[in-house]
Formats: C-alpha cells, structure tokens, sequence
C-alpha cells in the first residue's frame, strides 16, 4: 500500500513538472503568435509594380499567414493540455487493472484516469484514458480471464486485481480492492452525494451495461430504454466523450448534436462534456427547431402547452376532436398515408399560389399549374419544380422590364436619396466611353427605374426561388380531407378543426411535424450531412412520426435515442419498442437498463409499485428514509406541514428540494402560497437554469433532473388518475435521491392506494 502512496506523489510531482514547463512554453508561444502579430507587415515586403512582384508579395504575406496560423494552432493545443493537466493534477487516475496479456509471463499495473498521460521519454503510459480499447477491461470484467476489442481485434488476456482510488486536491485519500465489476461501496458513496443544479461525469463508476452502451458502434441505431434513473443521460453524455475520442481525427465537437426535452435540461447537462476534457456539442430542442421553421408564418404551438392543454381541457368542446387530433397524426400509419398522398402528386393535385406584386397579378395559379404538370412526368416533383421556377423567373424578368414605365416607378425616382443617386452617376462615369446612346439624364432616369424595379421585384423571385408558390397550406389541407373520403369520416372533425387553426395562423403541436415532411417531401430540404451523430434524450416523449423526421434530416447521422416508456408524457408518444414498432429499422441494437441509481431504495421500492410491472425496475441497494405521504382533506391544510416539512429538510442539509406539480397553473399556486413565507423559484418552461434551494415546478419540466428531495404538491385523484397521470406520478417520485414527501389535497390517487403501507409512512392531517 505505501507503494502506492508514493506513486500518487510521484505522479502528482511529475504533473506539476509537466504544467510548469508546459505554462513556460506556453508563454513563449504567446509571446511568439504576439510579435509575428505585431510585426507582421514588416516581414511582408509589398510590391505590386508587376505580375510577379505582386505573385511574391501575396506567397510572403501566405506564409507569414501560416506561421502565425501555425503559433495560434500550437498554443490552443498547449491550453488544452493545460486543462487537462489541471483535472489530472485534481484527481490522477480512479482505477487499476492488473492485466496479462496473453503471451506475457507477468501482470501489468495499468492506471486509469479522465485522460492519458505520459511519461517524461513518452515510451510509456502512466495513466490511461478511461475511453482507451484497454480500459473498458476496469467496467466489464471481474478477477479471472478476459478479453476486449483493440484496433488489431480480439485481445484475451487474465486479470488478477483490481483497485479503486480516491483523490482529493490531488492527494490520494483512500484505495480499496475490489473483485467485482465497480465496486457498489464507491457506487454508493458517488450516489450519496448532494444533488446539484449541473450535471456531474461519471466516468469513475460506470457500470458493466452502461459501458456497453458507451461503446457501441456497431449499428446506426442505438437505443436505450432504461428505467428512472438508471444512468440513460450520463450514457449518453459520456457516450459523445467516447466517440469525441476514439474519433478525433475525424470529429468534432459541432458534428454532435443532442435533442433535449428543455431548456432547463439543457444546461443541466452542459457541463459534463467539458468535464471530460471536450467541447460541449449543440443543443436543441426540437420545439426549437419547429419554431425556427414555422414561425414566420404561424404562432407554433410547443408541446408543453399542447400538454397542459390535454391536462386542463377535459371539460373543452373541442377536447374529443384534439385527442384524435394528436394520437392520429403521431403515428407512423399517418405518415405512410401522407407519403401514399405525396405519391398521387405526380400527376395532379399540387395547389400553386397566384403571384402577385402591389396588388396585380402577375402570374395566375392555373397557369403554373397548366405549365408544372404540362412537365414530363417521369421527372420528379422537385425537378419539375425547378424547371417551374425557372420559367417563372423568366415571365417575371419580362413583366419587370414592362414595369420600369410605370407611374409608381416614376414617382419613385423623385422620392431618391442622395446616396442612391451618387452610386448612380458613379456608375455612368465608370461607363462613359460606352454611353453615347443617351444623354446622360436619361441614362441616370433609366438606371434609377431598373434599380427600383429590380429592389422591387427581388422579394418576389426570392419566393419563387424558394417554391413559395406552392400552396403548401391548401396541399395539407387537402391531404386531411381525402383522409375522410378514404379512410375514416369521423376524421371530418379533426379535418375542420385543423383548417380553422390553420387560416387563424395558429400550427397545433401535432401538425407541426406531418406538415413540415409534406412541405419537405415536396419542395425538397437541404438535409445536414455534417451531423454524425445526433443524441435523442427522453425518445418516449418523441411521436414515431417526429423519430421518422429525424432520421430524414439527418441522413447519415447515427442515432443513439435514450428514453423511458414508464415517464411517457404522453400517452401516444412513439413509447414502447420503436423498433418493433417499424420506426426504426430492424437492426437498430437495443440495451435495455434495469437497475436505478439515483434513488434511495426505500424510494424506489414505492416508486416502482405505481407501474403496472414493478418487477422491472431494481433498486440500488443504498439506505434512506420512507416516502412519506400525507393526507389532507383540503388544500388550504396542507401549507403549514408542506413548510414544515421544507424546514426540516433544509435543516438536514439538503440543499436542493423541488416541489412538483401537474401543471403549470398548478405550480404557480403553490408558489403563491408558499412564496410569502420563504424565498421559492417558480421554475416555467422559459427558465434556462434554476438556482440550488427551493424551486416549484411542473413534472414535466422536472423531467431529466434531480434534487436532494421531492415534494408532490399533490398527489390526490383529482390530479392523478388515468394511465398518463399514473406515468407523471412515476416520474416526479423518480426525480428524488434522497427523501420523498407526498401531499394529498383530498382523496389520494387511485394509483397510490394499492401500495402496501410498510413501503411508506403514513400521516393523516385533520
Ligand atoms: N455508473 C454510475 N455511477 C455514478 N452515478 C451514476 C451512475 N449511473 C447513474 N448515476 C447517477 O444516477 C443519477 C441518474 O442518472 P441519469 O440522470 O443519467 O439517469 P436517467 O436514466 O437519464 O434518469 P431519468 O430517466 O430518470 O431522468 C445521476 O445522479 C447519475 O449521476
């Protein structure tokens, strides 16, 4: 054991080493990139009295571009590996492995840490990157023979110890020996910390499954389906670390791209990729980018309200037709309609819009229609529909030299500013030799109408460059109502309330996926090939319909898609096996999580029971309190213990308690009532990051996150009773690591009842 006390100094002496010589080096670079910035025309010698001169002129200043280019390079890369030199200077390596390989007569100590290290000659590793092929041997076997996957194939080899390392401001704390996979005890000692408001690596303790996930690069699919907590988004952080990594001459950072449910969650997991030594890659969400795409013409409606909606409108006239609505056109069936419909297009059936500029009109939709479908048939529809721009770009380039008389024009030029006129006559000096066919009055009187026509003209062309003529709204329109005559007349509801949303510019939640396929089928999209792997966190909330638009946008992109069929929030989301179900192809790779870390046991024992197979989730084996669940007949006489309650929390040092709600509205009240009291964050879907203490906000912006302690606002059968209130239940007791205290502002929720009462403690205000 003293050995390795010593090792841990040598190595942390020998960090220090490598960062003051590093820092030293690093100046004399910057300083460097600073004097080739400072003299860097004095090294450029410029002549441009001939061809040659000026060809040597622009090679020098090339390579004093080089060089300097070159100095920025190496600097960056220095600062770089200062970084990672300070993280390893923190805490050197969390593991050992001592491995023969093969062939070998002895056992080798192999250090593993958050990025590899060399030693001085750099003949020889001192610690391994966790994400090298050798490394994976520390997260999937125990003592005894093994084998892993090198660059060269298969290499089998025996190990025989396994050791464990606490660092603390680089000083080596504590080591324990271990046999078995990752030790539970540092499992649970990394577990046992206090929530935080980021997200934090973990890539000293990564489990056996979760490492097979990380490094899965067999198929183009990857999907995880994994039960509260079980480590799906750490994967997945740590999966992108992984490929940023054994990819790195080929990848970067902006070729990632991670779809979350928030912007909350967002910024909860920001910080993990730089964590690991990495760039952060880009975030979205897929409201986001339906917002970016549809806003101009349409007020977007997001899938929160559409929730909230589906939450609250029960008594809504309109209730009925919006359930179909939604659980129709997310499904794959309506897609494969629609793509049926897209295919009767070719011969008829696409509605032009007429072209108009200030009032008139240029070009009637007839006679794009006449023109577009007089087109071979046998040329596809966005080929036809160049060849169709082309021609309208044409009739409008006649129509604008007929235009450049008009009365408007006229009264245009008089109305022109001095700067419009100056870049005129500069124009007609530059061309004087040539102009002897005008005088020179006229000449400017000419240019002006050509540019006040052209300026005018241009918003037009581009509309018709974009194939804004096609009438996309009238073609969605008519794809619902051939979905009444063909398929089913009770759809004339769904079909009339859609148009009416519609022509009021309003685009429901559900429509915004179908419409933007119809409208890309068509017109054609520019796909993003530069995106090589895109990250679909909490998948079950994605309709089949939008997990199909995806891989459309991202055509050769790999996909890794992490979700929970358990915290559905809606219950005709893509949910249960997508690949089963067809929307993914059949040799997408499924890994399946069983086992729960965040929680506590006891909490995850009552937890589990509010789904209809509590048998597929297991609890990590860590202590804690009972959930507590208090029943009371109203909700006024819940304040005071609800405060109570907070109080005695914070008093135990857990820092983080959320208060969770159904909606919205929901939390909103409780913040009204209990904000008089104490300091509370009301946490809405706007909210890009929360502060650490005490936040109220609804479960569905809870999703993905976690606190020291979970309060359910109330968990009565008003609130919670069908089969997708039973699933938000799930997911706000799941956002708890510590301590859990329910509320019942009445009767309690027909899902709570049938839980044993030893799982829980019990109290009953009067
Ligand atoms: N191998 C591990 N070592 C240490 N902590 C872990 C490990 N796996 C998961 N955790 C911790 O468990 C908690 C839950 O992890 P994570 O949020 O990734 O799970 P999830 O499956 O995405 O959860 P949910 O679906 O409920 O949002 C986090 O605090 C995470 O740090």
């Amino acid at each position: 054991m003293q050995y390795e006390y010593e090792r841990a100094a040598y190595i942390h002496a020998f960090i220090r080493t490598k960062q003051a010589m590093l820092k030293d080096q690093l100046e004399g670079v910057s300083g460097d990139e600073m004097e080739l910035k400072e003299t860097f025309w004095e090294n450029v010698t410029m002549n441009f009295s001939n061809s040659e001169d000026a060809q040597e002129t622009i090679s020098s200043i090339r390579q004093q571009a080089e060089l300097l280019n070159e100095r920025e390079r190496s600097g960056e890369l220095m600062k770089k590996q200062m970084r990672t030199l300070r993280r390893l200077a923190h805490s050197p390596y969390f593991g050992r492995i001592d491995l023969k390989e093969e062939g070998e007569i002895h056992s080798e100590p192999l250090y593993i840490g958050l990025a590899s290290l060399m030693n001085e000659t750099e003949s020889e590793f001192l610690i391994y990157d966790w994400r090298a092929p050798i490394s994976s041997v520390y997260y999937d076997w125990e003592v005894g023979p093994i084998s892993y996957e090198a660059p060269a194939g298969t290499i089998k080899g025996e190990l025989n110890g396994k050791r464990q390392y606490l660092f603390k401001r680089g000083e080596l704390q504590a080591l324990f020996d271990t046999s078995l996979a990752i030790g539970d005890d540092r499992l649970k000692e990394a577990l046992s910390h206090e929530a935080s408001t980021q997200m934090k690596t973990i890539v000293s303790t990564i489990q056996k499954e979760q490492n097979q996930a990380i490094r899965d690069e067999k198929n183009r699919f990857l999907v995880v389906q994994g039960v509260a907590g079980s480590g799906k988004t750490s994967v997945a952080m740590q999966r992108a670390a992984y490929l940023l990594f054994r990819h790195r001459d080929q990848l970067e950072a902006n070729q990632l791209i991670l779809f979350s449910p928030n912007q909350l969650f967002s910024s909860y997991v920001a910080t993990v990729l730089p964590e690991l030594g990495e760039e952060n890659m880009t975030q979205l969400t897929f409201r986001g980018y339906l917002y970016k795409r549809l806003s101009n013409r349409y007020e977007v409606e997001d899938g929160f309200h559409q929730l909230e909606y589906l939450l609250r409108g029960k008594n809504d006239q309109l209730y009925r037709t919006r359930m179909v609505s939604i659980k129709t056109k997310s499904s794959q069936v309506f897609k494969e309609r629609l793509d049926q419909f897209i295919a009767g297009l070719q011969d008829k059936g696409i509605p032009f819009k007429t072209i108009r500029f200030r009032e008139q009109i240029l070009l009637k939709r007839e006679d794009i229609q006449t023109y577009f479908y007089c087109l071979d048939h046998t040329v596809s529809l966005q080929n036809r529909l160049r060849l169709t721009a082309e021609w309208i770009l044409k009739e409008l380039a006649k129509l604008e030299g007929k235009e450049r008389t008009s009365d408007w024009v006229e009264q245009q030029r008089e109305l022109t500013d001095k700067e419009t006129l100056l870049e005129i006559r500069k124009i007609i000096e530059k061309n004087r030799e040539n102009e002897d066919l005008f005088e020179e009055e006229e000449r400017q009187q000419d240019l002006l109408s050509r540019k006040i026509v052209q300026e005018a003209f241009q918003p037009v062309k581009n509309q018709v460059k974009s194939f804004s003529f096609i009438d996309t709204e009238s073609l969605y329109e008519q794809f619902l109502f051939d979905e009444v005559h063909q398929v089913d007349k009770s759809f004339t509801a769904v079909a009339l309330y859609t148009i009416n949303e519609l022509k009021n510019g309003r685009m429901p939640y559900e429509d915004a996926t179908p419409f933007l396929y119809l409208q890309d089928r068509i017109k054609g999209i520019k796909v993003n090939r530069s995106i090589k792997h895109v990250f679909i966190d909490e998948a079950q909330d994605y309709s089949s319909f939008q997990l199909i638009y995806l891989q459309m946008l991202y055509p050769v992109a790999k996909f890794t898609i992490v979700g929970d069929y358990s915290q559905a929030l809606y219950t005709h989301s893509s949910s249960k096996n997508v690949i089963e179900k067809g929307v993914l192809p059949d040799q997408a790779k499924q890994i399946i999580f069983r086992k729960s870390y965040r929680s506590t046991k006891p909490i995850m024992m009552f937890a589990r029971e509010l789904l209809p197979d509590p048998g597929a989730v297991e609890p990590f084996e860590r202590d804690g309190l009972k959930p507590t669940v208090i029943e009371a007949m109203d909700r006024s006489s819940t304040i005071e213990p609800m405060k109570n309650q907070i109080e005695q929390m914070l008093d135990k040092d857990l820092a983080s308690i959320a208060i969770i709600t159904k909606t919205a509205i929901e939390a909103a009240d409780a913040h009204a009532r209990l904000s008089e009291w104490m300091n509370i964050q009301l946490v809405s879907e706007d909210h890009h990051e929360y502060k650490e203490g005490v936040v109220v906000l609804p479960v569905y912006l809870a999703k993905g996150i976690e606190f020291d302690s979970v309060i359910v606002y109330d968990a009565s059968d008003s609130q919670y009773s069908t089969d997708q209130e039973r699933y938000h239940l799930y997911t706000a007791c799941t956002r708890a690591m510590h301590e859990l205290v329910l509320f019942s502002q009445g009767s309690l929720s027909k899902w709570l009842k049938p839980i044993h009462t030893h799982l829980y403690s019990k109290e009953a205000l009067s």
